[in-house]
């Protein structure tokens, strides 16, 4: 998550249109060419976004592009817009760019179709709320900040669920390695995490 060490996890992408030329270096709103002050400024802005009220929406991919765009305003200009290029991080390779759209319409039609996810125990709507999070971590849409739109999407599912999570439980380190299990392996350990976010009150 933000702040998160970025070393191994970076993106590999060479001859990367987001990236100032023979760089790194996503090409960003204020033209920052330094990663580390690009990284600050981006954990600036999106923090202070994150704290404003975000937009409504009815929990549809288009809601989920309304709050990338959001809190990546002030950062990038394709802030809200799906990406172009290939991207993976470490073995894992996300969704190709011309199958994005048609992911995402599928997995917010299963989402409706679980209607968001309401009505459920505390350890059903952890089991299918770290389902909805591999997949969408799967496709990852964004050239970049698909882990802090996936846990203010997550926030709202839950708090219109009846499950509200309480972030502040969330450690950074532990989450990233049940979502890496869940792109390779198995969802239970996300699922965990989940739960443990929504505590077992109902
Ligand atoms: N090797 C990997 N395989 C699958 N998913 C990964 C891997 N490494 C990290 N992730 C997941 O990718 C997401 C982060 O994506 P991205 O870097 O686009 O988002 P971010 O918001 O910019 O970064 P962060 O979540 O670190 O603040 C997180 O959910 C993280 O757990």
């Amino acid at each position: 998550m933000a702040g998160s060490p970025h070393n191994q996890l970076e993106y590999e992408a060479s001859d990367d249109p987001y990236c100032y030329p023979g760089t790194t270096v996503l090409k960003n709103v204020p033209d920052i060419r330094d990663a580390a002050a690009l990284e600050q400024f981006e954990i600036a802005l999106t923090t202070q976004r994150g704290r404003e009220p975000f937009p409504s929406g009815r929990l549809s991919a288009t809601h989920y592009k309304a709050i990338h765009r959001h809190l990546f305003q002030d950062v990038y200009p394709w802030a809200g817009r799906f990406r172009t290029v290939r991207i993976h991080k470490g073995s894992s390779t996300f969704c190709y760019p011309e199958n994005i759209d048609g992911e995402m319409r599928t997995l917010f039609a299963w989402l409706r179709k679980q209607r968001l996810l309401q009505d459920l125990t505390s350890v059903e709507f952890a089991t299918a709320g770290a389902h909805f999070l591999a997949e969408l971590n799967a496709i990852h849409p964004f050239r970049e900040g698909n882990g802090r739109t996936q846990l203010s999407f997550l926030a709202l599912l839950a708090t219109k669920a009846g499950h509200p999570l309480r972030l502040r439980r969330l450690d950074p380190a532990t989450f990233m390695a049940a979502v890496i299990e869940s792109f390779r392996a198995s969802e239970a350990a996300l699922a965990a995490v989940v739960l443990d976010l929504i505590g077992l009150e109902n």
